[in-house]
């Protein structure tokens, strides 16, 4: 038995949770999956965007001639990229991240699969052998999410004994697939999508609703989709109903070895002929065989565990942020709620909330795309009394460089109160473009001191924001009301 003061489970957000304000204190980190680290580091964002950005120098390779740079791209080495980013760089991360936890004396190490046996207990059962049993004073639930695959999918794979890929794999496999399916219309879906087919690979999308993206505001949905069609094969309204063994050249499951394909059927009754599957149907988070109903933490129907503003389950002592808990699952809100945990760890009684205002996200797809706030419908439902502009990269100085014609920044504000209520960019920098708009809310700034409060460089991209926010028809600033206080 290891007594400790705090157990973590999962290495991912949660490892940040062992600060200088918490020091006087034993942790234990408890880590259940093959590498340490959770998923950002080791399946998610940062290797994701490591392979967008050779994608991004593809592109540019291949679109250069528009400008009038004759270049040809002749390959992209698909096994040098996996290597560097994984071998040379992510790897070493995570074993560097695992063996600095392992050298720490003052914190307990333990590399296994942990549930509860009660409502401050845990059993974990050893990676190498043997279980261990944890008590502590205090537990946080930090195990993340896992890629989901739809039942009928799984089960016509099994049957037909095809290996379906999740992102967790697909970076890895040991060549370049000529052909994939990839299925599913979200966040992942479109970043491998254009990862992929920057490579060379031929893309083709089978997705369940009308269009990609859904999330988003209408107009960059529309843009995305249109753009989207062009690049890749792009099958809306449809769902997988078979698979089957052959279909012309393929990289098979157990070696990269080119052996028979696979042929999907969609529910439009066409065939599709591929060499590797991807399933990109959402994320579930990781609670269940953890034992929660022994501890009695509660769940939400969708399995994520039910917290407070603070973190706090419905035990007393045990807390959750992250995936498992968080209505985001973007690492940055992540990390923000285990800031807060740390904090209401080591001061209870003065806690933090946890911010789920105004909440960016970016697709790191082609073209890229940033969003924060509400869409125009979202504000139209709320009662804001909605004002927009959408500005064209295309209408700019740099967007005249760029020779840009599909780009734009749609800003969303209430009339009344002159205050950004959402903005969102499709196009290039768009994840860095955003990132005013993101402050103006946050901080709750009125479009009109944005705007004239600062200078805007000249004639840098920022001018597309810039521009944005000076067409929107707001009232005069006299006449404009106080916003509401935030949350
Ligand atoms: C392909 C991909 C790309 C992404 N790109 C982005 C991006 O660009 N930007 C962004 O903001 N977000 C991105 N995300 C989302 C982001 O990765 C997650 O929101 C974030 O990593 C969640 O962190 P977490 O700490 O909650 O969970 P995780 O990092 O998943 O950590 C949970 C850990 O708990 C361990 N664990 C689970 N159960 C147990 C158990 N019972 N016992 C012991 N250990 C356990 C797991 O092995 C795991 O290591 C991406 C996700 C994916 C899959
Ligand atoms: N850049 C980023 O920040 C980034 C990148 C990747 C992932 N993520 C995070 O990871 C999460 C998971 O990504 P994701 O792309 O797997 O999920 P997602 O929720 O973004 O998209 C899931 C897609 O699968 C479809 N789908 C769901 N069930 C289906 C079924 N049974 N059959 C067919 N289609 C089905 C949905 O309609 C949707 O198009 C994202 O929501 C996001 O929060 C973030």
């Amino acid at each position: 038995m290891i007594d400790v003061d705090i157990a973590v489970i999962g290495s991912g957000s949660g490892n940040g949770l062992v600060t200088h304000e918490l020091a006087d204190r034993r942790f234990a980190i408890i880590e259940g999956g093959d590498v340490f680290g959770g998923t950002c580091l080791n399946v998610g964002c940062i290797p994701t965007k490591m392979y967008v950005h050779v994608a991004e120098v593809a592109t540019m390779v291949r679109e250069g001639g528009r400008l009038g740079v004759d270049a040809t791209l002749d390959r992209v080495r698909f096994t040098d990229v996996r290597d560097r980013v994984f071998a040379g760089r992510i790897d070493q991360i995570a074993a560097a991240g695992e063996a600095y936890r392992r050298d720490d004396t003052s914190l307990e190490l333990l590399r296994g699969h942990a549930r509860f046996t009660g409502p401050r207990t845990l059993r974990v059962d050893l990676r190498d052998g043997g279980t261990e049993e944890v008590r502590a004073g205090q537990i946080v639930i930090a195990t993340g999410s896992h890629a989901s695959i739809p039942e009928e999918i799984a089960a016509v794979a099994e049957r037909e004994d095809i290996t379906l890929h999740t992102s967790d794999t697909v970076m890895r496999l040991p060549e370049r697939p000529e052909r994939m399916l990839v299925v599913g219309g979200g966040f992942i879906a479109a970043e491998m999508a254009h990862i992929f087919s920057a490579f060379g690979t031929r893309v083709t999308i089978s997705a369940r609703g009308g269009e990609l993206l859904r999330h988003l505001d209408d107009e960059l949905v529309e843009v995305f989709t249109t753009r989207a069609r062009e690049q890749w094969d792009v099958r809306t309204s449809t769902t997988v109903t078979d698979l089957r063994r052959g279909g012309g050249d393929v990289l098979r499951r157990d070696a990269g070895a080119s052996k028979e394909g696979i042929t999907a059927t969609l529910s439009d009754g066409s065939d599709v002929e591929v060499d590797v599957v991807l399933v990109a149907t959402g994320r579930a988070p990781s609670t269940s065989g953890l034992g929660l109903d022994v501890a009695g933490v509660d769940v939400h129907d969708d399995g994520r565990v039910v917290v407070d503003a603070h973190g706090r389950t419905t035990v007393d002592g045990v807390w959750s942020l992250g995936d498992a808990s968080s209505p985001f699952q973007l690492k940055h809100v992540a990390n923000h709620e285990a800031r807060a945990v740390a904090h209401n760890l080591a001061h209870p009684d003065d806690p933090r909330v946890f911010d789920h205002d105004a909440v960016p996200a970016a697709v790191f797809t082609h073209p890229q795309i940033a969003s924060v706030g509400m869409t125009e419908a979202e504000a139209v439902t709320a009662g804001v009394d909605v004002v927009t502009k959408v500005q064209k990269y295309g209408d700019t100085a740099y967007g005249w460089a760029m020779e840009d014609t599909t780009s734009v920044c749609k800003v969303v504000a209430d009339r009344r109160t002159g205050r950004l209520v959402g903005g969102h960019l499709i196009g290039p920098e768009a994840s860095t473009l955003i990132q005013p708009l993101i402050q103006m809310m946050a901080f709750d700034q009125p479009v009109s001191q944005m705007v004239r409060g600062q200078y805007w460089i000249h004639p840098a991209l920022t001018e597309v924001v810039e521009n944005a926010l000076l067409g929107l028809d707001l009232n005069p600033v006299e006449d404009q009301i106080e916003s509401p206080p935030r949350a």
